[in-house]
């Protein structure tokens, strides 16, 4: 089977090639680049340096997927800073599944970079399957996910020199998958675009791109699963179909789930709905 990393290698684009130079390997480039960066955080980005990785874990929290605590984040300006979060504490079980609602600007897609490792949160302590973000390099953070934690964010961030099958293979390489090709035509086929396999993404759709970011967080069989607004780009039939996905690999895997929604009726296939106001949790109740 080809590399899809080397694969692509063979397209590397500016675009590629700034991707290497800024994140300093392959592999972190990436990671960088699959986990779906939300142009929002970016620019925070950089900002994941650290040295220790530590590992905690305790009987008391063995059933606990994501804890947070008193978890602040406070971005723009040292001199006009804005608080986006204002001390946040979430506690979500493994396996539970977790709808976060609360109109636009209450800080839903800001909470989730945070727990999903995506963005730093500026105080309190987050911590997913027992380990606990703060510490960790930008590295430690993106092995900690590997493989452990899928994403899908609003906009998908696909990498624009890879077709769809080696956007979701290359992850799946990286997580030390045997049979990443096979296993991403078969994801891909699951979501509907088995004969999209070798587009690429310049030539899918708005809705398509989205099917191959929820494939590619997927593909790996994730403890966790993030998803942004999953169908916020689908049509109902399409978006039908990708709920009873997700719902399917949590239940398959046991996985914990994630979901930003507008949507009522995607809200209510949850566990757990929470809502959130002016960067609080304002409700919090299970179904
Ligand atoms: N880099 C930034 N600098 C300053 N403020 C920011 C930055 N990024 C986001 N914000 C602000 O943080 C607040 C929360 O944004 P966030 O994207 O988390 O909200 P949301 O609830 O997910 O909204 P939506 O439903 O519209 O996606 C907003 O008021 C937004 O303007």
């Amino acid at each position: 089977m080809p590399s899809a990393i080397g694969a692509a290698a063979f397209r590397t684009s500016a675009v590629g090639a700034a991707l290497l130079l800024a994140a300093g390997s392959p592999e972190q480039a990436v990671s960088n680049c699959t986990i779906a960066m939300a142009p929002t955080y970016i620019d925070h980005l950089p900002a994941f340096m650290g040295f220790l990785s530590l590992m905690h874990g305790s009987s008391s929290l063995a059933h606990i997927a994501i804890e947070a605590r008193n978890v602040t984040l406070s971005l723009g300006t040292r001199e006009a800073p804005t608080l986006i979060l204002k001390g946040v504490d979430l506690s979500i079980p493994k396996g539970e599944s977790l709808a976060i609602l609360g109109p636009s600007g209450s800080g839903k897609s800001s909470l989730m970079a945070i727990l999903s490792g995506l963005e730093r949160a500026s105080g309190g302590e987050v911590r997913v399957a027992g380990i606990d973000y703060g510490p960790l390099d930008e590295d430690a953070l993106a092995r900690a996910r590997r493989g452990r934690v899928g994403i899908v964010l609003q906009s998908f961030h696909l990498l624009p020199t890879m077709t769809a099958v080696e956007n979701v293979a290359v992850p799946l390489e990286l997580a030390g998958f045997g049979d990443a090709f096979a296993r991403a035509a078969s994801e891909l086929e699951a979501v509907g675009l088995g004969h999209r396999l070798h587009h690429y993404p310049a030539q899918l759709s708005g809705g398509e791109q989205q099917r191959v970011a929820i494939a590619r967080a997927v593909a790996p069989g994730p403890d966790i699963i993030f998803a942004d607004e999953p169908t916020g780009n689908l049509d109902g039939a399409t978006s039908g179909a990708i709920v009873e996905l997700l719902f399917a690999r949590r239940e398959a895997n046991g996985a914990t789930l994630v979901i930003i929604t507008h949507d009522p009726g995607l809200a209510e296939r949850c566990d757990r709905v929470v809502e959130m106001r002016d960067g609080l949790i304002v409700a919090d109740r299970r179904l």
